[in-house]
């Protein structure tokens, strides 16, 4: 993602790309980012050091560089976009806490298309979560091979925006194997698959007795999170120190 964040921005006029930040172990260290990235070289090098200040920050990283990320941004003051995956608990109150003195945006997903899919399955399941008979949501995501954390961050996300929906307590199941007994009624089944390369895939079920619907959102390539990942930065360079997601940077509120 980095890579592809470094050639959208390249390319944008109205962004200077001043910095490039991995860990010193990366064996592309001191290398040019536009290089690295597969543009022409940006006089910028990969690099373990952080500059003194950039007016955004955009993180797509790995959870272990997260907390290290958010200390540099708060200590400098610079707002932060944080897209990274598989956060801890821990992590989640960090963020929060940090948001009290620097803007912060943080998704699970900086996709157009995912995050209007979010707010129309919420419409969903306010419609059918008393339909006679009752409805079964089940998440299934595809990602490349490579991705770390499962089920997606999107995935999760998706399962708390419907249960918020949905009346009483909701339990959010990981995958089924053995006798597992008949599926109760207030459930979210969540399905990880691990595919070749595909970017990011997203179907959400909602099967009644008799009918279905199955919504999904697919990318074609990873260059709508970068992108989205640089209107949130756009965006929040205006913004006061708080919490945003992708939801407030696209007026989805
Ligand atoms: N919100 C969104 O829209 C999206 C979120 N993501 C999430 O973004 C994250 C990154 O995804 P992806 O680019 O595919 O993953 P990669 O593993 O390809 O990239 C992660 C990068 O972070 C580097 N890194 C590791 N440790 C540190 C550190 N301490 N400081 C700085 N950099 C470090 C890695 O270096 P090295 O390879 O040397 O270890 C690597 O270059 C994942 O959590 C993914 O789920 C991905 C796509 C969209
Ligand atoms: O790792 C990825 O590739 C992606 N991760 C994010 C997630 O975990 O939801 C977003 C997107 O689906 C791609």
């Amino acid at each position: 993602m980095g890579r592809r964040v470094v050639a959208l921005a390249a390319e944008d006029k109205d962004i200077q790309v001043t910095a490039a930040i991995d860990h010193a172990e990366n064996g592309l260290i001191g290398q040019d980012a536009g290089l690295v990235a597969g543009i022409a070289a940006l006089n910028v090098p990969l690099s373990a050091e952080w500059p003194g200040y950039a007016s955004v920050v955009i993180d797509f990283s790995l959870p272990i560089a997260v907390d290290g990320c958010l200390a540099r941004c708060v200590a400098a003051k610079m707002p932060l976009v944080i897209a990274t995956t598989g956060l801890q608990d821990s992590q989640k109150a960090a963020i929060a806490e940090a948001a009290k003195l620097i803007p912060v945006v943080w998704a699970p997903s900086m996709s157009t298309a995912v995050n209007l899919t979010m707010k129309v399955t919420q419409q969903i399941t306010e419609t059918l979560k008393n339909v006679t008979g009752g409805v079964d949501i089940e998440i299934i995501e595809r990602h490349h091979r490579f991705k770390a954390d499962a089920p997606s961050g999107t995935a999760l996300r998706f399962g708390e925006l419907i249960a918020e929906k949905m009346d009483g307590d909701v339990k959010h199941v990981h995958g089924r194997e053995g006798e597992t007994g008949q599926r109760t009624r207030n459930e979210i089944g969540y399905h990880a698959v691990r595919v070749g390369d595909n970017p990011g895939e997203h179907t959400i079920v909602f099967a009644m007795m008799g009918e279905r619907i199955e919504i999904n959102v697919a990318a074609s390539n990873r260059d709508c999170y970068a992108s989205g990942a640089i209107t949130a930065a756009k965006w929040l360079q205006s913004q006061p120190a708080g919490l945003y997601n992708m939801f407030d940077v696209l007026g989805l509120s």
